[in-house]
Order: structure tokens, then C-alpha cells, then sequence
């Protein structure tokens, strides 16, 4: 995003000097010693125009396209806003621009003045935002989702007993007491919330750092009218609290659209209308466009100001005129003088709104964010237990499969070679390959709600980074150990606790660096199949380069430096050397002409591995493991900065 910054300020001569009627000099403060949180807030926007980039990044033309045209208005507290228009007309840009939330690409050119001050990165945390789309780590319950939240928001100084009662209430005013224990849930589960019931979830969400102004992306979209009715008039109370709210909504009844206390019409990215919604109707009709009686106000407004396909040009060019009207009528004016107001008492504000804010406000220590993502986390991987215990009862029954196949196959002959290094190539892509697709599968799904969080400043990518790795461990050396354990001893190989031991760890280490590389792959591409297409043939050189299958010093010079990457081909080579290290014994077949390996080293040797490798093997393995997460970390990083 973009934000031009270096617009002039108002002329304040010109607004100083012209009249100022009674009911705006009522308004008249200083922001010098201005508390948000404890004199209430005024949010007003001038001359806001909105861009979007049109076109690839790479590509020369390159242009701009206005969704938003030269906006101006205000929001105080106490207010709940209605930011009306159909479907286009620009309410959600201008929602996010005045937020400080405005997507990637857009270019924001105007004012947006929060109590006299430039809106900057403080609006992530003294706004709420209510998203459209709800997203939640739907194994959680109720109580679970908001313990995490408060404790990620509030002053880390809170005490518990405080963020109980805090939590108490949350739950109060959203109207959940009953879904406490609830799961938030995902379709198809048992119990889970409804979508009344998790956007009032959301709203609760918002509400536990008492933000000043609270935005509101389309929060009755898909409710009955009792749900949509419930969350108007939760709105309607946070208003009377103190609350600035703005709230984009579509085609609300006659009784939603008369609860709210002001309305912005928007019309192709202009002003269509602003002020009371009673006032809205006047207006109109005063125009030559009286609401029928039998309609609802709301769809008459929106229906008048639509671009219909097939009359673009009459419709625009009505909606157009309307604009016009509005920008010469009293109420236009009346609002400018307010607005200009605001900016004359901008250039007197010294109130650090910032400072005054992270002076109040502790954020809570490092290592205990780490602490409430890991909590969070772990919550989520042993909730849903049946999952976990179909991938215990998988790993088991493939062990038990291999090792039975296996059975009696690998001895120290010449057969009983191809036996083992068979039942090696089992070992490691069982821990490859499960891994880094099931990462594939899950962790894509859990980006959006990692951006949201972030770009919230709930916590860094690195804390969610670390954290997400430290509760995946547990499952990672659980999985890998359990499939050893049985498996090893089932297949028959060397059957001392050194060589034992060894194998349990090069197990492990490759199913993290497996994992590892799923992360890195969901990470690096936006969409799963994208990462699949990238994937599927980088395995297909891990398998060529594993050493199993064709001899490494025989691939060809431009290719040779691949079996480096392959962390497959160390894996393999620890294997091989535990099972075949001082080895002496191999028999051989009676018949002399025939070859034969009568060692260890001779094993090693014919698949091109060499018994001192083992330490470098354990450690490439751990470097394939910290350089892929660190990847994966980079990639996530740069996605938040889009
Ligand atoms: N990044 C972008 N690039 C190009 N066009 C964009 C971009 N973002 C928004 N637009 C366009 O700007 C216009 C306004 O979009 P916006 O989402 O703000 O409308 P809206 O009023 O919220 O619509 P709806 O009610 O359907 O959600 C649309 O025509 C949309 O296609």
C-alpha cells in the first residue's frame, strides 16, 4: 500500500474566518491534551481518493485505476455510521483506507485524521476491525478463543482474576454465555457456533482492547434478521458506550437502517449522501425521487444510486448529478466546516497519541506470546484426537506391513543386501514423504488467520514461526520413533542398541527436514496445487539422488552436484552405514565367478557412501532442516509485507 503523504494541510485562514454556526462551535477543543480512550474520538477524512494498481507488477502499462473519488467526512464517538452504495461503489476500500488496513496495491492520496492525527500504524490498535469473513482456529471452544485473545491483547500487568472478569463480560455482551464450551468448530462438526454466534465471536474479539473507532465489513451478511437485529443493536450500545463505528451493510431492513444514528452513501466512489438516515429520504425526495411508500428505504436509496447493466451511462450519469446536489446542499456544507475544523485543530495537536497509548499499554513479554501461540497450538493438533490416533494406527500398521514383508529377507548375504537397503529406502520415505504432504495439506489453511493476526499486531511472524514449531515436535519425534521401534526390529536389522539408536535419529531428523520442506513449499507459493507443481518434481530428483537407485558416482557431471540437495541421499547414507559399518562377514555364493561383497565397506562402496560420512550425514540432515524453516520464515515474512 501507499499513502501519499505530503498533502497540504487546510488553509486555516479561510476556515477561521468564515462563519461558524453555534451548533459546530459546540465542537470547538484543543487536541493538545487529548486522551482517545478518555474524551472520545473524531475520525474525518478529506478529499480521500483511493487508487488501485491495475495491471502485473512486471507489467509496462501499468496504471491507476479511482475507486474512491475525492471523499470527505467525519465520524465522532458515539456514532454508529451505515457506509451504504451497491455492490462496487467503493465501501470497503474507503472502510479500509480510513482504518489504516488498505490492501496491497492500493495508493490512498488525501487526509485521514484520527483527534488531529495523521491515521498511522497506532490503528491497528486503538481500531477495531470486524471482517467480513470470519477467521477462528475452529478446534477451539469459546472460552479457549477469547483466554488466548485476552491474554495476547491486554496490559501484560492485567492480573488473572481481572482478565477472568474481562472475559466474563465479553461473553456477556456477545450474547455466548451459553457456547462457553463450545467448539467454534468448521461445518460437519458435532456442535460447533452458528454464523450469528461467531460473528458475535468476532465482535467480542474486537471489543477486548476497548478500541476507540470499530469497523465493520458487512456484519449481518448472511444472518437471519433476529442474528442481524442482535448485532445492530450490540453496535448500537457500543456507540452509547463511546464507541465511533462504521459499518458497511447491505440491504439492511427498514427497522436495521433506522437503528443506525448516521448514514454515507457512496455512489461510484463519490458521496452520494451523508447525514441522518431520516435526513436521507428528505433529501431524495427533495430531488425528484420521494421513496415509494411500500419500499424499504435502504434498497430505494442503493436501487437509485446503481450502475444498471445495459444503461451504465443514464444510471451513472443520475447517481452522478445526485452527488453534485449533495456536494452544494447545507448538509455538505455544514459537514466541511466540521471537517475543516478538525484540520484547523490539527495543526495545534500535540497530543501523542502513540506515546500516549504505548505509555498505558504493556504488550505482553516475548516468550510469553511464544508461550500462548504454543498453548494455542497444541490445543489444536490434540483436539481432534481421532486424527492423531488414525496417523499412530497408520504408522503402526505400515510398520507392521514392512516388517512383515521384511521378515527373515535381511541377513548378511548377498540377497539379504538388497533386502536391507530396501528396507532402508522404507525407513526414509516413510518419514519423507508423509510428512511433507499432510504440512502441505494443513499449514496453507492456517496462513489467512496468521496475516490477519499479524497485520493486527498480535504478535511477529517469528513468535507464530517458533512457536508452530515447537508444538508440531512432539508428533514429528513421536511418529518417527513409534514406526522405528516396531519396524526396526521386524525387518531384522542390526540388532544392537548403537546402531538402534542411530537409525531412531536419522529418522527423526528427516521427518522434521521433510516437514521442514512442506513449510518452506506452503510458504513460498500462494496455493497448494502451485506448490504441488513444484514439488512433485523436486521429490522425483530426491528419489533419483537417494543413492538407492542408481550409483551417485555415476551420474552425469551437470547433474552431480544434486545429490547435495538431497537430503533423502544423507538419510540413506546414515542408514547404510549404521547397518554395514565393521562388517565382515557377508557370505558369498558358491559359485566363484560370481560377485560378491564381502564387507561393509565393499556394501558402502557399491552404492558410492563412505563410512566417515556418518557425522556429516546427522548434520546436513539438521542444516536441511534449520535452512528450510528459515525459508519458510522469510517467505511467510514477505507475504505480511504485501
Ligand atoms: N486492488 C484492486 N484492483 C483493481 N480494482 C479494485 C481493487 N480493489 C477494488 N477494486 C475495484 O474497486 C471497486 C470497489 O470495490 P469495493 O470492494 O470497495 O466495493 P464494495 O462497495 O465494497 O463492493 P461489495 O459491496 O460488492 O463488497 C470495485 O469495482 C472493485 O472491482
Amino acid at each position: 500500500m501507499t499513502r501519499i503523504l505530503d498533502v497540504p494541510l487546510v488553509e486555516m485562514d479561510a476556515v477561521v474566518d468564515g462563519p461558524i454556526n453555534t451548533q459546530v462551535s459546540t465542537q470547538l477543543r484543543s487536541y493538545s491534551k487529548w486522551a482517545p480512550s478518555e474524551q472520545g474520538v473524531t475520525l474525518v477524512w478529506r478529499d480521500l481518493s483511493i487508487y488501485a494498481l491495475t495491471g502485473a507488477s512486471s507489467d509496462r502499462q501499468r496504471g491507476l485505476k479511482r475507486i474512491i473519488n475525492n471523499v470527505t467526512g467525519v465520524v465522532r464517538s458515539g456514532t454508529l455510521m451505515a457506509l451504504m452504495g451497491s455492490s462496487g461503489a467503493g465501501k470497503s476500500t474507503l472502510m479500509s483506507a480510513l482504518a489504516y488496513r488498505e490492501p496491497h496495491g492500493t495508493v490512498v492520496q488525501g487526509d485521514v485524521l484520527l483527534n488531529g492525527r495523521r491515521v498511522g500504524p497506532f490503528m491497528h490498535t486503538m481500531s477495531g476491525f470486524v471482517h467480513q469473513e470470519d477467521l477462528f482456529v475452529g478446534t477451539l471452544t469459546v472460552l479457549e478463543h477469547l483466554t488466548f485473545m485476552v491474554n495476547l491483547k491486554v496490559d501484560r500487568r492485567m492480573s488473572r482474576a481481572d482478565k477472568n472478569i474481562l472475559i466474563d463480560d465479553l461473553l456477556h455482551r456477545a450474547g455466548l454465555t451459553m457456547c462457553t464450551n463450545t467448539r467454534i468448530g468448521h461445518a460437519g462438526h458435532e456442535k460447533v457456533l452458528s454464523g450469528g454466534e461467531k460473528k458475535r465471536l468476532a465482535f467480542a474479539t474486537e471489543l477486548i482492547t476497548k478500541p476507540t473507532v470499530l469497523f465493520c465489513d458487512e456484519p449481518t451478511t448472511g444472518l437471519d434478521s433476529f442474528s442481524a437485529r442482535y448485532i445492530v443493536r450490540t453496535l448500537q450500545e457500543l456507540a452509547h458506550r463511546g464507541t465511533a463505528i462504521i459499518c458497511t451493510i447491505h440491504q439492511p431492513s427498514s427497522e436495521l437502517f433506522s437503528m443506525f444514528h448516521e448514514v454515507l452513501l457512496l455512489a461510484d466512489g463519490r458521496v452520494a449522501f451523508m447525514g441522518a438516515p431520516h435526513d436521507a429520504l428528505s433529501f431524495f425526495a427533495h430531488h425528484g425521487y420521494p421513496c415509494p411508500a411500500e419500499y424499504n428505504p435502504a434498497d430505494f436509496m442503493i436501487g437509485l444510486l446503481a450502475t444498471y447493466p445495459g444503461d451504465e451511462n443514464s444510471s451513472r450519469r443520475m447517481a452522478h448529478r445526485l452527488c453534485d446536489l449533495f456536494a452544494v446542499s447545507p448538509m455538505a456544507e455544514e459537514r466541511d466546516v466540521l471537517v475543516n475544523l478538525e484540520f484547523h485543530m490539527a495543526e495545534k495537536a500535540e497530543f501523542d497519541i502513540e506515546g500516549h497509548h504505548g505509555r498505558r499499554m504493556r504488550n505482553l513479554w516475548w516468550y510469553k506470546k511464544i508461550y500462548w501461540l504454543v498453548y494455542r497450538a497444541f490445543l489444536s493438533v490434540t483436539r481432534d484426537s481421532s486424527i492423531q490416533t488414525l496417523r499412530i494406527v497408520q504408522k503402526i500398521g505400515i510398520a507392521i506391513t514392512a516388517g512383515l514383508c521384511f521378515i527373515g529377507a535381511v541377513d548378511r548375504t548377498q540377497t539379504g543386501i538388497q533386502a536391507m537397503q530396501g528396507a532402508i529406502f522404507i525407513c526414509v520415505s516413510e518419514n519423507t514423504f508423509v510428512p511433507m504432504y499432510s504440512v502441505l495439506s494443513t499449514f496453507p489453511q492456517d496462513i489467512p488467520l496468521l496475516l490477519r493476526e499479524k497485520k493486527s499486531g498480535l504478535y511477529t511472524i517469528g513468535q507464530y514461526y517458533v512457536s508452530h514449531m515447537v508444538a508440531m515436535l512432539p508428533g514429528l519425534v513421536a511418529e518417527p520413533v513409534i514406526f522405528m521401534c516396531i519396524g526396526y526390529w521386524l525387518m531384522g536389522l542390526r540388532p544392537t542398541l548403537y546402531a538402534f539408536g542411530l537409525t531412531i535419529l536419522a529418522a527423526i531428523l528427516t521427518m522434521n527436514a521433510s516437514a521442514a520442506c512442506g513449510y518452506f513449499f506452503s510458504a513460498a507459493f500462494n496455493s497448494v496445487p502451485l506448490a504441488m507443481a513444484y514439488l512433485v518434481p523436486f521429490d522425483n530428483l530426491l528419489l533419483i539422488t537417494s543413492g538407492i537407485f542408481i550409483q551417485l558416482t555415476t551420474l552425469p557431471d551437470y547433474l552431480s552436484w544434486t545429490k547435495y540437495l538431497s537430503w533423502l541421499m544423507y538419510s540413506v547414507e546414515s542408514m547404510t552405514i549404521v547397518q554395514w559399518e565393521n562388517v565382515h562377514n557377508i557370505s558369498c555364493p558358491v559359485e566363484p565367478n560370481l560377485p560378491c561383497l564381502e564387507d561393509g565397506d565393499a556394501v558402502l562402496d557399491q552404492y558410492s557412501f563412505s563410512a566417515n560420512n556418518l557425522t556429516r550425514d546427522l548434520c546436513a540432515l539438521c542444516g536441511f532442516y534449520l535452512v528450510f524453516h528459515f525459508l519458510a520464515y522469510l517467505f511467510l515474512w514477505r507475504r505480511t509485507k504485501k
